[in-house]
């Protein structure tokens, strides 16, 4: 079932586009969004919660675009996972997840709180008095309070060493809400993702099932992305090591930095079948694989 769908969106700020004509489901199963830094992750996670107003095309909500929707509704149902560093460093964790429940319900804190993992008694201290695995339990204890069927987590580990972010994981994986997950980390992807969407330069350059993406990847830019992670379950890559998605100016976005373009890439491809319910933007999808 799709809960959230984009339909060619292209969204910016002021009059740049910095996401261009994506179209993509959010289906059962996790949806993951991949790319390195600037490729417009963030950008499109804003437009699927409402918070950014396409500039052409449109975000639906089951047969309602976002524009439309009753938006109350829409909150109880799709909630983001922050950052951790975002909960405010004055309020106790208890009165941090009471605020985001209903009136009436604020007894569930404890609830909630065992629900990540975590002592209820936890609930009486402060952000700056927990582990950052901690914190990050509270945040998603906060997305949960309302009974969200769909949670956007925008990186939801990255901050986090390997064994606590392998913990978070566990947490995310044996929840029964949907997810679409924004992350440059592949090994996360493939723990909680069943579809993933790769994204260069503000376009989607290509989708399928996340394993069979991972295992062979049908894009030149899918595979520099795996290579650049020797063992999926590794540590994710240095954010040092990662360049700004400066795209080609004509054709193909990614043309400049392709080891295998041909002068065909000057003209843009489109994002194809190329079989396995996979889909590429690359003239030479097949050689690839
Ligand atoms: N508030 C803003 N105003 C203007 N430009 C922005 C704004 N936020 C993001 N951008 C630009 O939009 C592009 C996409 O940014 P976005 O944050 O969506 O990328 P990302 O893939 O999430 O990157 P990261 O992994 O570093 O968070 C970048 O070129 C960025 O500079």
């Amino acid at each position: 079932m799709t809960m959230l769908r984009a339909e060619r969106v292209t969204l910016g700020y002021g009059k740049r586009a910095v996401v261009h004509d994506v179209s993509l489901d959010v289906t059962e199963g996790g949806v993951g969004l991949i790319g390195e830094s600037g490729s417009g992750k963030t950008t499109l996670a804003r437009a699927f919660l409402g918070l950014l107003a396409p500039m052409s095309g449109a975000i639906w909500y089951g047969d309602q675009t976002l524009k439309n929707a009753d938006m109350r509704a829409f909150r109880r149902d799709v909630q983001p996972v922050f950052q951790a560093e975002a909960l405010d460093p004055r309020m106790r964790i208890g009165s941090s997840i009471a605020e985001a429940l209903p009136r009436g319900e604020r007894a569930r804190v404890g609830q909630l709180l065992e629900q990540v993992g975590l002592d209820a008694t936890l609930a009486a201290r402060r952000p700056h008095q927990l582990s950052g695995g901690q914190r990050q339990r509270v945040v998603i204890a906060r997305a949960l309070a309302v009974g969200p069927r769909l949670l956007i987590l925008d990186e939801p580990t990255s901050a986090l060493d390997v064994t606590v972010q392998a913990r978070i994981l566990d947490l995310l994986a044996g929840l029964d809400t949907e997810r679409l997950l924004i992350t440059h980390n592949l090994a996360v992807v493939e723990r909680l993702c069943r579809t993933s969407h790769v994204l260069f330069a503000g376009r989607v350059v290509e989708s399928g099932p996340t394993r069979e993406l991972l295992a062979a990847p049908a894009h030149p830019y899918t595979k520099a992305l795996r290579d650049a992670v020797p063992k999926l379950g590794g540590a994710p890559p240095e954010a040092k090591g990662r360049t700004e998605a400066v795209p080609a100016a004509t054709g193909c976005a990614y043309r400049l930095r392709c080891p295998i373009a041909v002068p065909e890439c000057e003209q843009a491809p489109p994002l194809r079948d190329v079989g396995g319910g996979r889909q590429a933007a690359c003239h030479l999808a097949g050689d690839v694989t």
